[in-house]
């Protein structure tokens, strides 16, 4: 029987009011009571509490009657931002209904239409909600019709609700259980069950998040992850309510967790299936993919004795999230350290964040990059997670990098400077359209690597704000790229190298060797900084030496004494030199990024 369940999730641009309908609907469930109230209850993570977004996703019971019938409702919250669009993805696949959340003020914005179209494509029944309705500048009556143009939701189905001070939301409720369709599926079928997400207990190990498809499962039985094909007993099976809560089974139509004294993230895949072990025929449900890393950088420990604390910490971080990825590296410059993938940039900031605040590591990061694939002479392709790593200029057939069509959605007056700022990051128009009277939708093709690092601040500082960028991979394509090192007195710092196209080549090169030159500190030596593109040198500047004066105490006439000291200098400069003892301070990595504006 699912009749009296519904799944659904909430869909909705970044900052939109999610997790604070969330909570409303938690509370007007009666599923906690006032008293055990905080803000954002679903977002427990500190850093998502400071930075206010939703990492994980998390799924929650709520029970409640209508009409004499209890009813099970199971809200399945989601990501918002864009590096976490793949888990977005697996939750949408646990459910029959979206509430696709829109601010009242801001309106329709890129990601609200990102995901309502992956709604859509999960063929999810929509519910159109307009949230802040309290707010004195909230324009719904506009917001319905962009949501019109824009996603082709009727404006008559839009329900209004306030998430702050609880207007709508028992209407939003009835809603749901009146529109979103009840889960299919046979409990005697055999189990299908889809892994949608998992995380870590440090007493429980892995918990795997399940939706039922078909089935059922229950304590103690021997599960099978289809795809990863490890088998593991099921210890606890529980629902989220919205703490733990253990229960004995769980069947076609329903949410939960199971428990499997499961050591590691890295064993629970998710988006794979889970059925029993024995009973034939549970095929793999559709929709496992691996995450994919589309930022890479290196983490070196300032000091070369923190190697491993950092291994140990970024193993506690891998273990809590598995779309997170690192391996040694050894750079010349900076010694014994470990190259990270990330899903974005986002992503990254998370995870350096958490390694300096959970351990007391000293770090040095690089230059962040995306990934490239380069067809050497011989014909064979290799995948380049670093710049040091691409072959000599001779060695190169072809050079490709990733492009992403971005959808950009702006007020009309701010159309000319976005068009500009797409333009200038090598971008490919493929698309434009209003969706309201004064707001447009903006679709280029450009390379990731002109994406990843700013321009979602550059596009928010040409709108004063009001801008907002969503995008996906499209594919890999050829470019002009070339790879740019950069030398400190004549030696190649690998950890300084960037990929970039070659028309902007020495545009770059000077504008990163100058950077350098301000980030590093004189030495008692003169410092050349160069970049150089193979053996071509493409641009210099020198840090003048600090000249000590040490002949300055010694007064008279002794000219001996003079020349030993300054000989010894000298002495002293040329053992520098030779060693290459130049200090680069973490800035310094940073600075090729900069692109001399
Ligand atoms: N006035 C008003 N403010 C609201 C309402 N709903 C949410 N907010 C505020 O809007 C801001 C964002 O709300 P969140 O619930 O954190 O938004 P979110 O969509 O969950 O954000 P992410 O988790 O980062 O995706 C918070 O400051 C809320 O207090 C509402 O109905 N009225």
């Amino acid at each position: 029987m699912t009749t009296h369940i519904r799944n659904f999730c909430i869909i909705a641009h970044i900052d939109h009011g999610k997790s604070t309908l969330a909570d409303r609907l938690l509370e007007h469930t009666g599923t906690v009571m006032n008293r055990d109230k905080k803000e954002q209850m679903l977002d427990d993570l500190d850093l998502e509490r400071q930075r206010g977004i939703t990492i994980k996703a998390r799924a929650v019971k709520m029970r409640l009657k209508r009409g004499g019938v209890e009813y099970e409702l199971n809200l399945i919250d989601t990501p918002g931002h864009v590096d976490f669009q793949y888990e977005v993805s697996r939750s949408l696949a646990c459910c029959e209904g979206a509430l696709l959340l829109v601010d009242a003020f801001q309106g329709v914005e890129a990601q609200t239409v990102a995901n309502a179209f992956a709604a859509m494509e999960h063929n999810l029944f929509i519910v159109p909600v307009i949230n802040k309705i309290d707010l004195a500048m909230a324009r719904p009556e506009e917001v319905a019709e962009e949501m019109m143009n824009s996603l082709g939701t009727d404006p008559e189905d839009c329900i209004r609700v306030s998430a702050k001070t609880g207007i709508g939301v028992d209407a939003l409720i009835d809603t749901i259980i009146a529109k979103v369709p009840p889960p299919t599926g046979n409990p005697n079928a055999t189990l299908q069950a889809m892994v949608f997400d998992s995380n870590y207990d440090d007493y429980r190990g892995a918990i795997t998040y399940v939706r039922v498809m078909e089935g059922t499962v229950k304590k103690g039985q021997k599960i099978q992850f289809v795809r990863a094909g490890s088998v593991h007993e099921v210890v606890e099976i529980g629902q989220f309510v919205p703490q733990r809560h253990p229960c004995d089974t769980l069947s076609a139509g329903q949410v939960g967790y199971l428990i499997c004294n499961i050591k590691s993230l890295g064993d629970v895949h998710i988006g794979d299936t889970v059925t029993i072990v024995g009973d034939k025929g549970a095929p793999a449900l559709p929709g496992y993919a691996r995450p994919k890393r589309m930022v890479y950088c290196g983490l070196f420990p300032s000091d070369g004795q923190e190697f491993s604390d950092l291994r140990d910490a970024l193993e506690r971080l891998a273990v809590n999230d598995p779309s997170f990825e690192f391996e040694p590296e050894t750079s010349d410059a900076l010694g014994f350290g470990f190259r990270c993938g990330f899903l974005g940039l986002l992503h990254m900031e998370i995870i350096q964040q958490r390694l300096e605040s959970e351990s007391n590591i000293d770090l040095v990061q690089t230059a962040p990059n995306v990934t490239y694939e380069v067809v050497n002479k011989r014909g064979e392709t290799i995948i380049i997670h670093k710049p040091q790593d691409v072959p000599d200029p001779g060695d190169i057939d072809e050079f490709r990098q990733p492009i992403v069509r971005c959808n950009v959605i702006i007020p009309g007056e701010f159309i000319g400077a976005v068009m500009k700022l797409c333009q200038e990051r090598r971008g490919i128009q493929k698309n434009q359209e209003y969706l309201g009277a004064n707001r447009a939708m903006l679709t280029y093709d450009i390379p990731l690597a002109e994406v990843v690092y700013d321009l979602h601040d550059k596009i928010k500082s040409c709108t004063r704000g009001y801008g907002t960028l969503d995008y996906e991979m499209v594919g890999y394509e050829a470019a002009d790229l070339c790879r740019m090192d950069i030398m400190v007195n004549g030696v190649r710092v690998d950890a300084l190298s960037i990929v970039c196209n070659k028309a902007d080549a020495d545009r770059r090169g000077r504008a990163v060797v100058k950077k350098l030159k301000a980030e590093i500190e004189r030495h008692m030596f003169e410092v050349a900084v160069q970049a150089a593109i193979g053996s071509r040198v493409i641009a210099r500047e020198t840090v003048s030496a600090m000249r000590k004066n040490v002949t300055a105490k010694c007064y008279g006439g002794d000219i001996s004494r003079k020349r030993k000291l300054l000989q010894k200098q000298k002495e002293g400069k040329k053992r520098m030199k030779a060693v290459g003892n130049v200090e680069i301070s973490q800035k310094a990595f940073m600075a090729v990024l900069s692109d001399g504006e």
